[in-house]
């Protein structure tokens, strides 16, 4: 398996320090997922920031650790940023390492968008599951002139892959505040899954245990019941 060798980023701000004693339970991690070049690093920043930098560096593996408040919780948040253009075989240890996950391409890149599906396959396959949370987003939406992917395919791919759709701009500071709500929306999503997988696992248990008592008293392994007598 790919060895997640993640590099730390530290952010101004509500930056949180890990001391290794966060249980997987309170911190959400995100991972954005999408060809090089699509908007990841801009968008995380965005998110983080409210800035948008112009150029970076093309991304190896950055993790960005912060704390926000959501919905009057706070919410610890590991956001990895992904490097695009790597080896075959990247993708497992990202797709076992997230709660959830964005799956980003350019409006102005077909491909970007067409390698989507074979993205979200691959965290399935890798995950055994093909419920997985995330949302769908189609970044940089302010270069209209060099549009190749039309809303509503973007919207048509959500609807497929079972994920909420956004089409962005990083670059726009005025969409700073739709970018945070994209993020807050992939959190309640991700908390209502795993409060749902908790909810069936604690089902599955007491049944497990109310089977096991009714088999005890068949079998006659049941403590005797104490009567009172007159
Ligand atoms: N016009 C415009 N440019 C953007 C937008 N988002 C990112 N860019 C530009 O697109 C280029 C790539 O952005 P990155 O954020 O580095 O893309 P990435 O997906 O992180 O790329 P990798 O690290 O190589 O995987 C940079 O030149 C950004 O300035 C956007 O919304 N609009």
């Amino acid at each position: 398996m790919h060895d997640l060798s993640i590099k730390n980023k530290t952010m101004n701000g509500s930056r949180y320090r890990s001391n290794g004693s966060d249980s997987k339970d309170t911190i959400f991690k995100v991972v954005l997922l999408g060809c090089p070049g699509v908007g990841k690093t801009a968008l995380t920043v965005r998110f983080l920031t409210k800035r948008f930098i112009g150029e970076y560096c093309p991304t190896l593996e950055s993790i960005y650790k912060y704390r926000t408040n959501f919905d009057d919780d706070e919410v610890k948040m590991e956001i990895l940023d992904t490097a695009g253009q790597m080896e075959e075989g990247w993708k497992d240890g990202y797709a076992l390492w997230g709660d959830c996950f964005v799956f980003v391409y350019s409006i102005t890149d077909k491909d970007s968008f067409d390698e989507i599906i074979n993205i979200k396959r691959q965290v399935e396959n890798v995950r055994h599951s093909t419920a997985i949370s995330g949302i769908l987003v189609g970044n940089k939406s302010d270069l209209l002139h060099d549009r190749q992917v039309p809303v509503n395919h973007g919207m048509e791919l959500a609807d497929e892959i079972g994920c909420k759709f956004y089409e962005v701009s990083a670059a726009d500071w005025t969409q700073v505040s739709v970018i945070s709500d994209m993020f807050q929306d992939l959190f309640r999503e991700c908390r209502r899954a795993k409060n749902a997988r908790e909810g069936r696992q604690r089902k599955a248990s007491s049944s497990v245990r109310f089977k096991q008592a009714i088999q005890k008293v068949i079998s006659g392994k049941a403590p005797a019941r104490r009567t009172l007598s007159a």
